[in-house]
């Protein structure tokens, strides 16, 4: 890892927090300047050299008329993404505390969409994460027609696992055992299994009776989390497909509970759970904010969770200035 340049450029004003310590640094890019390559953001969220994150989380100026703001989520790689649920909730207590906003019921437009916040007592947030996608080419996954449980071969194994959009892609497997489930292993490779061309979350699902489960995920573009919104929601729709899961859930997972509600196809999944604002911070942002010129000239796919390590040409994280 290389040391992080000496910052030259404007200081920048940040607020670490996060939802059942899936962390995350939130920055105001509506009152202050914001560029951020993949390659600085990859350095920030470095949990020695850098910050520390497993996203980072922007605060823009709404694109759309009946929205409050542009949510933009970086994955620890660098990748741009279009969902994070546990982020959601975050970034609704962020803007009511730097007094972005005094709503209680926000609406903010995301790379797939547009989805409704909810504040409510003592940091708890309800997020209307919208409706789950199961139709394999709007996942993406690669199937020749949708099923509720697809087999895939990895190597020499065979899973069964669900695919789900929540806007961003997972694919839910349901294990005996969490916490004997072979996360680290079979986490990385199916995140980045052919089947998923733009890759995926990876939920291991554990169900303890028809309203409680526990879960751990292996999150695209940064790994295991403490804990994954998006991915406890797609854990819930994939339980209530297998009829498993009644329509609302405690969801246990490493870093504390949530509670998903999905009252079947066609319907919303609602997601309530707690935020935490942990300290704020500035940091100098490195003076070279043009693109770096870079050896390899692969242009790579500048898609949502397209961003990998060799793209480096991708346009910088920016706001309207
Ligand atoms: N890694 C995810 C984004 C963050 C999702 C997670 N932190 C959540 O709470 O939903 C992806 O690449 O789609």
């Amino acid at each position: 890892m290389s040391q992080p340049r000496r910052g030259q450029g404007p200081m920048l004003s940040f607020t670490k927090m996060h939802g059942l310590g899936n962390d995350f640094m939130v920055v105001d890019a509506i009152s202050q300047p914001f560029r951020l390559r993949p390659d600085m953001i990859r350095e920030l969220a470095d949990r020695h050299f850098g910050i520390g994150f497993d996203q980072l989380l922007v605060v823009e100026p709404p694109g759309l008329p009946d929205v409050d703001f542009r949510y933009r989520i970086f994955n620890s790689d660098g990748s741009e993404v279009e969902q994070c649920g546990n982020g959601a909730r975050c970034f609704a207590r962020f803007v009511r505390d730097q007094r972005l906003t005094n709503k209680k019921v926000i609406r903010v437009q995301t790379a797939k969409g547009v989805i409704e916040l909810r504040v409510g007592r003592g940091g708890m947030v309800t997020v209307d994460m919208g409706v789950p996608e199961l139709n394999p080419p709007a996942i993406p996954f690669a199937a020749d027609r949708r099923k509720d449980v697809y087999t895939v071969e990895v190597g020499d194994e065979t899973v069964e696992l669900s695919a789900i959009s929540m806007g961003n892609p997972h694919g839910v497997l349901v294990v005996d055992d969490v916490d004997a489930a072979p996360v680290g292993e079979l986490g990385p490779r199916l995140e980045s299994h052919p089947r998923f061309p733009a890759r995926a979350n990876i939920g291991f699902l554990q169900i303890i009776d028809r309203s409680h489960a526990r879960l751990r995920v292996f999150e695209r573009g940064s790994g295991e989390t403490m804990a994954c919104g998006s991915g406890a929601c797609a854990a819930v729709v994939a339980g209530c497909l297998r009829g498993l899961l009644d329509s609302r859930v405690d969801v246990e997972l490493k870093g504390g509970h949530l509670v998903i509600e999905w009252q079947g196809e066609g319907a919303p999944v609602m997601m309530e759970g707690p935020t935490a604002s942990v300290f704020e911070g500035q940091l100098r942002l490195p003076g070279d904010q043009s693109p770096r010129r870079r050896k390899s000239t692969r242009q790579g796919d500048t898609r949502p969770g397209h961003n990998r390590q060799q793209n480096r040409h991708r346009q910088p994280a920016t706001s309207k200035p």
